[in-house]
């Protein structure tokens, strides 16, 4: 797939307004809300509501979900106003067409926890049954927020065929190599923006979506 002249950011694990809002007025095209209470930045489904009603009309609210029941996903869409649907767990493409044919109208992004055990035959049949996905890495006892990068040289034995977000330790320090090295969709950024798990840092999240805007202007310019 060719580079996107935008490189669409996502920052995962809000639970502040003050931080979502920060990230807004930055200039960030999506915020995720973990709806999995093992997380350290799960958010209730009344917070996350009242910080979503208070965002702007683009910016996408993202509902992060491990394993969970259909019917509860789709409450939460449908109760919080999520306009996207992250599958952060085992969930087989039937799980992910069933959500898309649901009546929750949201569109659905497959996390997929890369190592080297990770192949092309992981991701193919998911083809028909999301938009797209988030790569972020494996780790035996943690689902995502690891902090850890993985191996990025591993993302071309994958075949994506799907738009896909670059997530998983992306900070301030690696992700202008990281944009060098990979051409995601988008990029997603969460522990590494923080003071604590769930607390943004302000400072780094202007800092990392000038960063990102930064190095999408550079490339323009480089390929006039
Ligand atoms: O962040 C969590 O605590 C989390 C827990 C369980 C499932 C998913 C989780 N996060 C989902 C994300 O999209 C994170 O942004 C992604 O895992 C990258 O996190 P990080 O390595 O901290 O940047």
């Amino acid at each position: 797939m060719s580079a996107p002249d935008r490189i669409r950011i996502k920052i995962c694990g809000m639970t502040r307004l003050a931080d979502a809002l920060c990230a807004a007025t930055a200039g960030v095209d999506a915020l995720g809300f973990i709806f999995y209470e093992k997380s350290p930045r799960a958010v209730s489904l009344s917070a996350a509501k009242d910080i979503i009603r208070q965002l702007p009309p683009l910016v996408a609210a993202v509902g992060v979900f491990v394993d969970e029941k259909l019917e509860q996903v789709v409450r939460t869409v449908r109760a919080c106003g999520l306009t996207h649907v992250q599958l952060h767990g085992a969930e087989p493409p039937d799980y992910c067409r069933q959500l898309a044919d649901s009546a929750a109208s949201c569109r659905i992004i497959k996390a997929v926890r890369v190592g080297t055990h990770s192949t092309s035959a992981d991701i193919t049949p998911y083809r028909t049954a999301v938009h797209g996905y988030l790569l972020d890495t494996y780790e035996h006892s943690r689902a995502g927020g690891t902090g850890q990068r993985f191996d990025w040289s591993l993302i071309d034995q994958l075949q994506l065929d799907r738009p896909f977000f670059l997530a998983g330790g992306l900070d301030l320090k690696n992700i202008r190599v990281a944009l060098k090295q990979v051409t995601p969709y988008g990029v997603d950024a969460n522990s590494g923006l923080e003071d604590a798990p769930g607390l943004k840092n302000h400072h780094r999240i202007h800092s990392f979506i000038t960063t990102v805007r930064g190095f999408e202007c550079e490339r323009l310019a480089s390929q006039q």
